[in-house]
Parts: C-alpha cells; structure tokens; sequence
C-alpha cells in the first residue's frame, strides 16, 4: 500500500525587503487586511496535506509573535541568504524527528496570492518524484540580454549618453524552454539537507532550492503554475498583488 509521506512546511520570511523599500520588512506589509506573511500562512492552510508551518524569521525579528496566524506555528532563525534561511528551518524539521523521505515545502513570504490548486499540484508531482518538484511559469514575453556596460563587445555607435547608466540588448534569447521559478518547492528532507550542506561546504550562490540539486544533476520536476503566483518586490508589485488578492476573494 502506498503511503503517502509527511509533508513539513515552512515559509521563509527573514529577508530586508531591500528592493521595495518599505520601513518595514515587506513581509509585514498589509494586504487586504493582513500582513503578506499571515495571508501566506493561510493560503498553506488552505492545503489539506498542511497542518502545520514553521516560520523562518530574522534574528532581531520582533513582529511574527504578535500576529495571528490560520496554521499552528513553530519558528527558526534565518540567515544572511535565502538559502541559509531554508536550511536552519530544513534542520529545524529534521531536528524534531522528520523521515528522511518526508517532504519539505518551502514557500516565499512575499508570495501571498499561490492558489491552494498549485500549492496541492505540487505536492503530489513531489510524491511521484526521487527529488522533488517546484511551480513555475513559462515565460511569456520576449527576453532579451542586456550588454554589460564593461563588456568590450559594447557598440560603438551607441548614442553618447549623458551617463552610462543606460542599457543595450546584446540579443534576444530563445524562450521556448524557459520558465519563471516560483515558490512552493517541494523536496524530500534527505535529499534537501544533502544538497544545502553541498552549496555550503562549496561556497555556492543559489537564489532557489532547485538550483541546489541542478549543481548534482538531479532532475526536480517543473509544475506549471499560476501567474498570479507574484512575488512582492518592488514599490509596484503591490499594486498587482492587492488587485490579484482581491480578485481571488
Ligand atoms: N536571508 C533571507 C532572504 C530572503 N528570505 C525570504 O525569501 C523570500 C524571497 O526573497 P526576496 O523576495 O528576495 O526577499 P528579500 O530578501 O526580503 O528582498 P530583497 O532581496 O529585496 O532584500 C522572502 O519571503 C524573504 O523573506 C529569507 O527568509 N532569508
Ligand atoms: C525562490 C524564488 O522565489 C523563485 O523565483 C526566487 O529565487 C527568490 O529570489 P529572491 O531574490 O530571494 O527574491
């Protein structure tokens, strides 16, 4: 008889928010009501394979205590990068008796608007798969690679600007195979631990957990995922998001 493993999730919500540029980490910033991280939690609790979270929050983070939240929540302290934020709440789990064959989920904070189909699609791709799987959505619009301002391949009949500051398409790349990462990503514990411990001990710079089992080769299923799966980063982002969220109610 198949059994189904035990799913452990975590948000991850130690970051500055540096790019949006609020007074208040952008985690805390309140969208219809409440702060991105309790409509984060909710949208978790939404799932019916999620009953609990555990909350990865900045050391001198005084705010996530005070909130109410739609999940019974256990905490752990995050670090300067993503990743090291994933890996002390990876430890913390493994530390209260997870399997190693059980999965881990790790969502953004800062993406409130996941629909609950998502966050459930991807966790049953992770439960068919050796490594795990992560939402994701295919890029729509044309990309384009910008010539870096030292790059000796610089025109040189680009208009003489007033500043350097400008930038120039250097070429268009082929979209066809290219997606948009998004969080939840879903892991086995095992699997996850071993990987981070690899990006550590080799000083790697990962912006995502999948990135971590590309640099061993290890296949990590993409699931095609909503657009409305935003992440708030910029000023501007919380324009789209509040008008998704309220769309969505
Ligand atoms: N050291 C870090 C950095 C980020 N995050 C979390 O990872 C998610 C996605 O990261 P990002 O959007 O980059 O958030 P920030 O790092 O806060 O933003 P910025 O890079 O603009 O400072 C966020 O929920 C953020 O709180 C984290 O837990 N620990
Ligand atoms: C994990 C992620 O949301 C997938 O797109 C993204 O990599 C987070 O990157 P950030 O620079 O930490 O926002």
């Amino acid at each position: 008889m198949n059994i189904k493993p035990s799913v452990h999730a975590m948000i991850v919500a130690a970051g500055r928010g540096s790019r949006f540029g609020a007074s208040v980490a952008k985690q805390y910033t309140k969208l219809q009501g409440q702060t991105l991280l309790q409509n984060s939690v909710a949208r978790l609790a939404s799932s019916t394979y999620i009953d609990k979270c555990l909350l990865v929050i900045a050391v001198d983070d005084s705010t996530a205590q005070t909130l109410d939240f739609a999940l019974p929540i256990d905490y752990a302290i995050g670090g300067n990068e993503r990743w090291q934020s994933v890996q002390a709440g990876v430890e913390a789990i493994a530390n209260v008796g997870a399997k190693d064959s059980d999965l881990v989920l790790i969502h953004d904070a800062a993406r409130p608007a996941v629909p609950r189909s998502d966050i459930d699609g991807v966790i049953e791709a992770a439960m068919l798969e050796p490594y795990g799987a992560i939402l994701a959505a295919p890029v729509a619009d044309t990309l384009k690679i910008s010539i870096d301002s030292n790059a000796q391949s610089e025109p040189t009949d680009r208009p003489i600007s007033t500043n350097n500051q400008h930038s120039y398409i250097k070429r268009t790349i082929d979209r066809s195979h290219m997606w948009q990462a998004q969080t939840p990503q879903v892991f086995r514990l095992g699997q996850l631990q071993q990987v981070l411990a690899y990006v550590s001990e080799h000083q790697l710079v990962i912006t995502d957990e999948a990135s971590a089992f590309e640099h061993l080769n290890l296949p990590i299923r993409l699931v095609d995922g909503s657009r409305q799966n935003i992440k708030l980063t910029y000023p501007d982002d919380a324009i789209l998001l509040t008008a998704i969220l309220t769309a969505q109610n």
